[in-house]
């Protein structure tokens, strides 16, 4: 079996690794990277899967998944330069790094696959982007839409699209999140208890989000259907475009874009 070693396993990097646990791989062929060891003991603990330093993991392991924060790739690509063993499959799921980047710090040749995953790939229903490199042969995709379709939705994309799919699916879960503690929230306005109205609202985003999924009906067909004239949903609706909701939307995943890109832009040479 393909050995996996996740550098990184932070927010999504666990989310990774419990989602690939999850879907049934064995913890013996995985293994990760962390800064700290009371980080690597709490994973170790939780998951059976080995926390290994970054020479291990480059000699060791098929695939090496990067999930450190933009920030702190320099170092990493560092040591990854002389340790990497010629060959080794890159996956990058960095917000707004490219490609290139990777190219220009490995050894020549390293083929890299950039990927932009989200959390819900925690419970097996990521939506995730993938993009070859220069060098990633179709089998180096492949595998990688392999191992992601384990754990939720897989799509292949131009990589000159990563910076607009980070912006939606990557940061998109954090937006219906937002949604659904202000919708909480309302309820508290009403006067409803914390509990009821939490239950209230997480079952209609569970039932919406299926009735999206599942139907096949346009999300204007869906709502339309629960806008009855002259009742309830209308007069919210209003309120909504009276606060150009949907136009904060459009500049809100606007600006994640532009911030993707310069994420990008701050490891370009010179
Ligand atoms: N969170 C999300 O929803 C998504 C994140 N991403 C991308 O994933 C990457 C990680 O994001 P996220 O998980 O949120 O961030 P986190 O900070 O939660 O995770 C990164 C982890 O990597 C550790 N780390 C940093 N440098 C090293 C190193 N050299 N060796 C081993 N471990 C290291 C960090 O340690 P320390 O805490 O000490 O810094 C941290 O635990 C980012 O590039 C982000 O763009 C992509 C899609 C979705
Ligand atoms: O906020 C971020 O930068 C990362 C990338 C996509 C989701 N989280």
């Amino acid at each position: 079996m393909t050995t996996i070693a996740i550098l990184g396993a932070g927010k999504i990097g666990e989310a990774l690794l419990a989602g690939l646990i999850g879907a049934g791989r064995a913890p013996d062929s995985l293994m990760f990277t962390e800064r700290y060891p009371d980080r690597v003991a709490e994973l170790t603990e939780r998951y059976g899967v080995r926390g290994v330093e970054t020479d291990e993991a480059a000699a060791q392991a098929d695939v090496l998944i990067v999930a450190v924060k933009p920030q702190d790739i320099d170092p990493l690509l560092q040591s990854l330069a002389t340790a990497i063993t010629p060959g080794t499959l890159v996956v990058s799921l960095c917000a707004g790094l490219p490609t290139a980047l990777y190219e220009r710090h490995l050894p020549a040749g390293t083929p890299v696959v950039r990927v932009m995953p989200n959390t819900p790939m925690l419970v097996g229903e990521a939506m995730s982007a993938i993009s070859a490199g220069s060098h990633a042969e179709p089998a180096h995709l492949q595998l990688v839409e392999d191992l992601l379709s384990t754990v939720g939705k897989v799509v292949r994309v131009p990589e000159s699209q990563q910076d607009a799919v980070t912006a939606l699916s990557g940061s998109g879960p954090a937006y219906f999140f937002f949604l659904v503690e202000a919708m909480i929230d309302a309820g508290i306005l009403l006067g409803l208890p914390r509990a009821v109205s939490t239950e209230l609202i997480i079952q209609s985003a569970v039932g919406a989000a299926t009735m999206l999924r599942d139907s096949g009906e346009h999300p204007v067909t869906l709502r339309e259907a629960v806008t009855s004239p002259g009742g309830t949903t209308i007069a919210a609706i209003r309120e909504l475009e009276n606060h150009r909701v949907r136009a904060a939307l459009l500049t809100a995943i606007e600006a994640a874009a532009l911030r993707s890109a310069e994420l990008g832009k701050a490891h370009e040479p010179g």
